[in-house]
């Protein structure tokens, strides 16, 4: 665990039931500051992971570390700097959003003065007498977001917290999300399933797929291996002569065809000039480009 590491689990385990591996050897590592994007497809073991971290489920081997602190042994002290957002917090539909937050200040013993700054920081000030049951899916996010932020937490883990948000309410969830990083200096952990999401806010990724854990690293990370497995598929009039040719951009041949990575489209115009200076005729060129999604799809499929 290094000095900045906000969670370090070390190790996880678990198992629902004998014999199914639902996590496996779990090696998770959230710095300070981190936005960081978990994600993974549906029944990955995203929601099982969020709950050892927040001591709703017990490791069954492992080491879990939060803010220092090793969560079996400094469980209270820990959860009170750590904010979530795991399964819907039950609102009052009949209350107002502040009315709501009184009911959640006393039991945290926060003062009236954050009840009214987590107002602001979520967007929801001005809502005045406007109950719950009148307010968007989004506006109801904000509110569970408001009542995480109550007790000041140094860490916020959200799970999927887009679910079932119109693009504006994603829009707005994200900017937040982003605000309350830089603003307030909170490190989020935000399981979701769409990478495209996570990949707007997030500076570290983190994928796991059937309880193991495929990919952990910084964005920057993940786009070069998306680069790396970007390839331009060639035929030429000599394929083999064209690979000697290529040689210096690791071409490889394969059956028919003739192999080249790339890490931008520049490259590929610099290939075909290659092949003609060396009097070779290109029947064939064809770039494919690696997306983000098609790297995440090759990690989370069997
Ligand atoms: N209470 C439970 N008892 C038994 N098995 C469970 C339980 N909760 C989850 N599982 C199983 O554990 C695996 C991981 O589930 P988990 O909910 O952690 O995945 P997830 O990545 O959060 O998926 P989702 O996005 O669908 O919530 C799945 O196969 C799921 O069926």
């Amino acid at each position: 665990m290094n000095a900045t590491s906000v969670i370090c689990t070390n190790g996880i385990f678990y198992d629902y039931s004998k014999g199914v591996n639902t996590l496996t050897n779990i090696h998770l590592e959230v710095s300070r500051g981190n936005i960081y994007g978990f994600l993974g497809p549906n029944g990955s073991g995203k929601t099982t992971t969020l709950s050892l971290l927040l001591g709703l489920l017990k490791n069954q081997r492992g080491t879990i570390e939060i803010l220092g602190k090793d969560l079996q042994h400094h469980r209270q002290e820990i959860l009170s700097k750590v904010g979530s957002l795991i399964e819907s917090p039950s609102l009052y539909n009949h209350l107002t959003a502040k009315e709501n937050l009184e009911v959640y200040r006393e039991i945290y013993g926060a003062s009236k003065a954050r009840l009214q700054e987590v107002l602001c920081m979520v967007g929801l000030s001005d809502t005045g007498k406007k109950t719950v049951k009148q307010f968007s899916l989004g506006m109801k996010q904000r509110l569970s977001l408001a009542l995480a932020l109550l007790p000041k937490p140094e860490l916020l883990i959200l799970d999927e917290p887009t679910n079932g948000l119109d693009p504006a309410g994603i829009l707005e969830l994200r900017s937040l999300i982003r605000k309350l990083n830089e603003e307030e200096g909170i490190t989020f952990l935000i399981s979701s399933h769409i990478l495209s999401e996570v990949e707007k806010m997030a500076n570290r990724i983190g994928i796991i797929y059937k309880g193991r854990m495929r990919f952990q690293g910084s964005l920057e990370k993940l786009h070069q291996l998306q680069q790396k497995q970007s390839l331009v598929q060639l035929n030429t009039s000599d394929n083999l002569r064209a690979w000697a040719v290529l040689r210096q951009f690791q071409a490889e041949l394969l059956e028919d065809d003739l192999v080249v990575p790339y890490t931008d489209i520049q490259q590929v115009a610099t290939i075909n000039r290659i092949l003609v200076d060396n009097d070779l005729d290109v029947y064939d060129l064809h770039p494919r480009k690696q997306t983000l999604e098609t790297i995440f799809m090759a990690l989370t499929t069997g």
